[in-house]
């Protein structure tokens, strides 16, 4: 479904990605680790089309992918936008509201009250209903982080983009989002990117975990160089041996203990 082919991307004579190939197909669960800096959500701007390529391409069913971003497209990050004069339900709208009222963003009539049922649909999924009348500021941390799942996937995306999402919920919470995640990406046959800063959630959450470093290094000019890919494998929920070894692999990059 879709390809990187010999990817680079730099800010100046800042190399953040370096030559990263790779192929993903339809309904894969991608997690993405490595150090602090190592280009993680760089990636997720070039997929979902906020940056463009330096060098390379990212084709999505054989074609370039759209370099803005697209209804195709939908992303969660730590830190959520929302316009907090508006409910939740309404937050929900009105990424609808835009696609069919693309100069106002207003839709009225029965255009709205469809609308409206589907926020109610996804709020649903997200297990929202009983907060669908409330305001973003009333909303818990973990509630938050549902409210913008609902507003990522309201329209439908194929694609799946996941930066840090629960990286600063209660453990409790994230194991609720963790179970969330995996059941809206079984149902509704998603492609899923997340990078997460734990090593332990991307081998849980996974079908395919990528750990992203240099391969060379400057130590007088850090910037010389890019990530690519270093460790492309098939994770399970048991496989210690592989965890251990990339927890070593970078905290000797990081020189930073990894958490697990
Ligand atoms: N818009 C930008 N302009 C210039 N440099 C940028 C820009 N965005 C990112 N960078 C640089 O690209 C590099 C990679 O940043 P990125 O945010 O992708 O890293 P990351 O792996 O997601 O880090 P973290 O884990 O800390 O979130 C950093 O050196 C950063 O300063």
């Amino acid at each position: 479904m879709i390809e990187f082919r010999n990817l680079w991307k730099n800010y100046d004579d800042n190399v953040v990605l370096e030559n990263l190939s790779a192929q993903v197909g339809s309904g894969e669960f991608i997690t993405l680790v490595g150090t602090s800096g190592c280009g993680k959500s760089t990636f997720l701007k070039l997929l979902l089309g906020t940056e463009v390529t330096s060098r390379g391409s990212i084709l999505l069913d054989g074609r370039p992918i759209a370099d803005e971003p697209g209804p195709d497209r939908g992303i969660v990050f730590q830190k959520y936008s929302v316009f907090p004069h508006l409910t939740v339900r309404e937050n929900v709208a009105l990424g609808r509201e835009f696609e069919c009222g693309p100069i106002f963003g207003r839709v009225f009539g029965s255009a709205r009250k469809a609308i409206l049922a589907e926020a109610d649909h996804w709020l649903e999924s997200v297990g929202l209903t009983p907060a669908r009348h409330r305001y973003p500021h009333e909303l818990s941390g973990g509630m938050q982080q549902r409210l913008a799942i609902a507003q990522a996937l309201i329209k439908q995306p194929r694609l799946l983009l996941l930066d840090e999402p629960f990286g600063a919920l209660d453990p409790g919470i994230r194991k609720d989002m963790h179970q969330l995640v995996l059941s809206l990406w079984g149902q509704h046959k998603l492609t899923v990117f997340m990078v997460t800063h734990d090593l332990s959630e991307g081998f849980y959450l996974g079908t395919r975990l990528w750990v992203f470093d240099k391969c060379r290094m400057d130590p007088q000019a850090p910037e010389r160089f890019g990530s690519t890919i270093t460790f492309d494998l098939p994770v399970g929920k048991t496989d210690r041996q592989s965890l251990d070894k990339i927890k070593e692999s970078l905290a000797r990059s990081a020189q930073i203990p990894v958490a697990v």
